[in-house]
């Protein structure tokens, strides 16, 4: 039995259902370019790789998008950024028992968030949802030169922490999260209600599926016993 030195959670999809407040701030910057609205369900599959990839996947209407005009991206970011700052935190939610299991965790672990979500929108929203107090480290993309799936703010974490990768463990809800953790060497537990591009999170074979995060305490435990 080899406990894990610190917990890392991934936020959108993972500790929060922030798609609603994210559609609205969307469809007002399309809106504004002329193009088509988005639906709810388009958000949750694009989100995960970030503000500009889910603002290129709203404009091109493409998961990969090949190509996409620069200038109209440029101008899109500068009104999605204006739309979601009003919109962020009004309609997000926090998933069932994620306050309450973050309370329990964080009596025995320290735990940290690691998100692909720009800091200015991070921090109000942890603040916003008042689980803010419960993390000692935030990551957030724009803190490291490459969003996940690359391993930069897994790897910049565990130097902060001076914690070995192994003994972080991270919890996540898209490939995103297992690509970030196999490439830093971090055991990943994945929450199937989450954000994975509209794909089962099964197929990136994190080392545990969790369908609901009070589930976790013992999930944990389970990978301690095996380490
Ligand atoms: O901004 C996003 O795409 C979501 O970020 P996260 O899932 O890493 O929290």
């Amino acid at each position: 039995m080899q406990p894990f030195q610190l917990l890392a959670f991934d936020l959108d999809g993972t500790l929060v259902d922030s798609a609603p407040d994210i559609l609205p701030a969307l469809n007002q910057m399309m809106a504004r370019l002329g193009k088509a609205q988005v639906s709810l369900m388009q958000v949750q599959h694009w989100l995960g790789n970030g503000m500009a990839m889910l603002i290129k996947r709203a404009l091109t209407g493409e998961l990969y998008p090949s190509r996409y005009d620069a200038r109209e991206f440029e101008q899109a970011q500068q009104l999605f950024i204006g739309f979601y700052r009003q919109s962020n935190g009004s309609a997000t939610r926090l998933f069932d028992q994620v306050p309450q299991v973050l309370a329990r965790l964080s009596q025995h672990y320290p735990l940290a968030v690691v998100t692909n979500k720009p800091r200015q929108f991070t921090e109000p929203l942890l603040q916003h949802l008042n689980i803010a107090h419960l993390f000692q480290a935030v990551w957030c993309a724009d803190d490291v030169a490459r969003a996940k799936p690359e391993p930069d703010m897994l790897l910049a974490l565990a130097r902060q922490q001076e914690l070995l990768p192994a003994d972080i463990l991270l919890v996540g809800d898209s490939e995103n999260d297992i690509f970030a953790a196999r490439a830093a060497g971090m055991p990943v537990i994945a929450l199937s209600y989450g954000y994975n591009h509209g794909q089962s999170i099964a197929h990136s074979k994190p080392d545990l599926v969790l369908e609901s995060f009070s589930q976790l305490p013992d999930a944990i435990s389970s990978l301690e016993q095996e380490r």
